[in-house]
């Protein structure tokens, strides 16, 4: 059984929303990495992912894997072997996200860093559809933030089609970059937001939600304000079940907080936030939600479907992927 839900949840067609580019970087690629930059810093061969992590020492992880993504050559490295995996694991439609990056050493610019993604992005690909959606890190300050809208603004026309909050849970605060959001609202960009992903976080949940958001990541605690408005206004919800259990903000699968999701019938979107660092794929987030929910095969095939309607893309490229969903579906055996 446990195979053939496996191999099911690969099969199925499926749209990522919510993963960041340095987090998604798999062993494979790390090693091609670490044997790029084995002349000049040989001591990142030691590094390796702990399998025990927490959010004090998820952030700081990032550190190390910087060092891989330093230069223009390694990002497009990276870029395309993790939008080949996404590929190979039935990933349809992807929105990849990244925080611009600078590198004196290397002579890296946030400009060149973007271009670089944007560059593989924009390489012919059969098998997917990749967006790109530039993130905001909570440790900006409001230049800094302005300047990634500003980029935003600059490279609009390839294939950038959110902005995105997130960034260490303890750092930072959201008024100091709302001109920045606003000013990228302003210029018709959808924006998503990190929110509520630790207790700490729910302080300015009003804040974050007077900007009304397009979709949320985690939404892990909801008090009945942040719960009554985001069902009100029906914002989807990007949930990632095993970032949220290996960074224990949610205990156990069982206790996670898509069951009041499910139960409500409100709109989610099964995405892995990280998978090089939580060493899970997009297909085995649903095979997650599967065993943890007791799920049928046509209530996954429902999940994902709906899935493509909290997309930032037009309703042409929606209405594509629910065309290639259903002759999937007509064509599988699986139901
Ligand atoms: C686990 N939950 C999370 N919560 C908040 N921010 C997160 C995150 N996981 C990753 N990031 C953000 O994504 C960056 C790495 O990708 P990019 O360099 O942008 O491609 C991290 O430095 C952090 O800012
Ligand atoms: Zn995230």
């Amino acid at each position: 059984m446990s195979c053939s839900l496996s191999n099911f949840c690969v099969q199925l067609p499926k749209v990522e929303l919510h993963a960041h580019l340095n987090g998604s970087l798999s062993p494979a690629t790390m090693r091609e990495l670490v044997e790029r930059k084995k002349a000049t810093k040989p001591e990142l061969a030691n590094f390796r992912i702990p399998d025990s992590l927490e959010m004090e020492s998820f952030f700081p992880l990032f550190k190390f894997i910087y060092q891989l993504t330093d230069d223009v050559e390694s990002v497009r490295i990276a870029a395309r072997n993790v939008i080949d995996e996404f590929a190979r694991d039935g990933v349809k439609y992807l929105e990849l996200r990244s925080t611009p990056r600078k590198n004196e050493e290397t002579g890296m610019t946030k400009r060149t860093y973007l271009n670089a993604v944007l560059s593989v992005i924009e390489e012919p690909r059969q098998d997917i559809v990749v967006k790109f959606i530039i993130s905001i890190d909570r440790r900006n300050t409001p230049e800094e933030a302005q300047e990634v809208v500003d980029l935003a603004l600059d490279f609009q026309s390839r294939g950038i089609v959110a902005i995105d909050l997130c960034g260490d849970v303890h750092t930072g605060s959201f008024e100091n970059l709302r001109p920045a959001f606003e000013k990228a609202q302003a210029n018709g960009f959808p924006v998503t937001l990190h929110f509520n992903e630790i207790r700490e976080n729910m302080v300015e949940a009003p804040a974050l939600l007077s900007i009304c958001p397009n979709r949320l990541g985690h939404a892990t605690y909801l008090d009945d304000y942040c719960r009554k408005l985001i069902y009100k206004e029906n914002i989807p919800i990007e949930i990632c079940m095993t970032s949220n259990l290996l960074c224990k903000t949610v205990n156990t699968y069982e206790e996670h907080h898509i069951r009041e999701l499910l139960n409500d019938k409100h709109p989610f979107i099964l995405c892995t936030d990280d998978k090089g660092v939580f060493f899970s794929d997009l297909s085995n987030e649903y095979k997650l939600a599967c065993e943890t929910f007791k799920l049928t095969h046509e209530e996954l095939f429902e999940i994902s479907l709906r899935s493509i309607d909290a997309i930032f893309s037009d309703e042409k490229t929606k209405n594509e992927l629910r065309q290639h969903w259903l002759a999937w579906k007509e064509n599988s055996k699986d139901f």
